[in-house]
């Protein structure tokens, strides 16, 4: 496809969130700014770039997980439902059932299998037993960890291995019917194995979920994603489809960084 053509294709695909002149700040320090970056629906797009570039930062402006900290501050639009999520009448909530995200070390709530699931669902929605069970059932099937589990739903989601416990807070993500998943870098502290069935996982997710994921590993970039946003100093350098930004990136900044010679 001539690359005019390509450019137009991936223009003219939806949105699911659109980031417009967003600047963020840690208290008077800027980290942020002037961010504008389309999150295209049901694809995954990869933030990129090197140690405090902005990367996590701008994940977390998506579901405003930075309110939960005072001095945090962030302005512009992020357009998402035909509104801008930093409204402050935003209802927070809702937001974080829509946007639900994923951190970097697993973070298993201290309870069974079953209730790690359950229990946001029940924040939501009122469920009948049966339902429930089969909402948990269908949530670990999602996140691919449901043969490894079922015959033990009520032991710890301590008990798990990390690469275990990774997919099962991918589960709960995705257990309240979310429409986007912000991944912060979630096979950091996995082995290549876990690391590798967490990126079938992702490729399968974005057939129903919209997908942003902060990653350091340029081939997991290169392997998972559809979009890449390079990014540096709080700055967005550039962004578009992953291949192009890999194989032939605009700007020399972004050739440097991807090709290891930068810094
Ligand atoms: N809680 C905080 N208070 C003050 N400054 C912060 C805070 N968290 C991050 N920063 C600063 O904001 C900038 C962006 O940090 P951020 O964590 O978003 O970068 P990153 O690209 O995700 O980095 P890394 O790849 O190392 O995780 C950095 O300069 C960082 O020092």
């Amino acid at each position: 496809m001539p690359s005019s053509a390509h450019s137009i294709a991936h223009e003219t695909l939806p949105s699911a969130i659109q980031i417009s002149g967003l600047n963020f700040f840690y208290g008077a320090t800027q980290s942020l700014k002037n961010i504008n970056l389309s999150i295209k629906d049901k694809k995954v797009t990869a933030f990129i770039g090197p140690s405090g570039c902005g990367k996590s930062t701008l994940l977390r402006t998506l579901n405003r997980m930075y309110d939960l900290y005072p001095g945090q501050r962030a302005e512009g639009n992020i357009i998402y439902n035909n509104k801008n999520i930093l409204d402050a009448d935003q209802d927070i909530n809702m937001l974080r059932a829509k946007i639900g995200m994923v951190f970097q070390k697993p973070t298993p709530f201290p309870m069974s299998i079953y209730d790690n699931i359950a229990f946001g669902v029940r924040l939501y929605e009122n469920l009948s037993k049966g339902e429930m069970n089969e909402r948990v059932e269908w949530a670990l099937n999602k996140a691919a960890l449901w043969s490894e589990v079922k015959d033990k739903l009520s032991k710890s989601g301590l008990s798990l291995s990390g690469g275990q416990q990774q997919r099962l807070c991918i589960a709960r993500g995705v257990a309240v019917k979310p429409d986007v998943l912000l991944l912060d870098e979630p096979t950091s502290a996995l082995d290549p194995i876990s690391t590798a069935k967490i990126e079938e996982l992702i490729n399968e997710l974005k057939q129903d979920y919209t997908i942003a994921i902060v990653t350091h590993n340029m081939q997991q970039a290169a392997r998972c994603s559809d979009y890449t946003a390079y990014m540096y100093l709080g700055e967005l350098v550039e962004a578009g489809v992953t291949d192009q930004v890999f194989m032939n990136p605009v700007k020399k900044e972004t050739q440097d960084y991807i090709t290891g010679r930068f810094g």
